[in-house]
């Protein structure tokens, strides 16, 4: 197994957030990470990147230990985007995403062709090979998330753990970022878990989706299982129905919107 976690349970200070979290990734899966805010979505990820010290439970990479893992034989494997990613607002993308690849490198060999590779295909996959030589202040929110994309690409590793991967990004560019995990999964075999607030997103592209509400596990499952167990209603508080599109088809949340619009407004 690529990526597991058994009982993992994280606090700050004395607050729960994050309790008795199991999970076990397949190779090459898409699994969603949902919940309302605030319900231990990016602890779980931070946890699974060894970036947080859990109160209990282990996180485990192929089998090892990620608490034992350096941070550099962690990034070999793992590449981790969290929601705000930060660097010197004067570095380049080319700089940035160069940065990505360093676990590969390290300090005492320059960067080979293998390496320069990566870099490109990163660039390239993201839409960014033209804007390389931008600062990232010269970059708009959506710009920069796919900059920092390109980053995690170049790492090349075997996991991806996406904190929010399209929140800033125009609706053109979120089918994109999907459809590039889509591709990652399917064609390269990566294993991809990641945070998400779309609903309908999360069932189009996961094989797996788990729920997370007040830092517990509630559901862990396909995405018609969820549909059809009347948990996305009870736990974001909405009013809303699932959808069959077509019959090959996910079904589409259509959450009700109607209280909110106010005629000839
Ligand atoms: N550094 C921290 N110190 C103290 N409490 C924290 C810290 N980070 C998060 N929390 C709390 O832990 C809980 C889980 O937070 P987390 O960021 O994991 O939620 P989330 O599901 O990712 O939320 P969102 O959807 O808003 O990004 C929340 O109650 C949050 O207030």
């Amino acid at each position: 197994m690529p990526l597991t976690a058994s009982h993992l349970s994280v606090l700050y200070g004395r607050r729960k957030a994050l309790t008795d979290f199991s999970l076990s990734m397949e190779k090459g899966e898409i699994r969603a990470l949902i919940g309302p805010n605030g319900s231990g979505k990016s602890t779980a990820l931070q946890a699974l990147a060894g970036l947080l010290t859990p109160s209990d439970g282990r996180a485990e990479i192929e089998g090892v230990a990620v608490a034992s893992m350096s941070r550099r034989a962690i990034a070999k494997k793992l590449a981790f985007l969290p929601q705000q990613p930060t660097a010197p607002d004067e570095m380049t993308i080319a700089q940035l995403v160069r940065q990505g690849r360093f676990p590969h490198v390290g300090l005492f060999r320059s960067y080979d062709r293998k390496d320069e590779a990566a870099i490109e295909w990163a660039l390239e996959s993201t839409g960014l090979t033209r804007f390389a030589d931008r600062t990232l202040q010269e970059l708009s929110g959506g710009e920069r998330q796919r900059a920092w994309i390109s980053a995690a690409l170049a790492q090349e590793a075997d996991i991806l753990l996406l904190d929010e991967p399209t929140s800033f990004l125009d609706i053109g560019y979120q089918v994109e970022v999907l459809d590039l995990v889509h591709r990652l999964s399917r064609e390269r075999g990566v294993t991809i878990l990641m945070a998400i607030h779309d609903i309908n997103q999360a069932i189009a592209v996961s094989d797996r989706i788990c729920l997370l509400e007040k830092g517990e596990l509630r559901f862990d499952g396909a995405p018609r299982a969820l549909a059809e167990s009347g948990l996305i209603e009870r736990t974001f508080r909405v009013k809303g129905r699932f959808v069959e599109v077509a019959p090959d088809k996910p079904p589409h949340f259509d959450v009700e919107l109607t209280k909110l619009h106010r005629p000839g407004s």
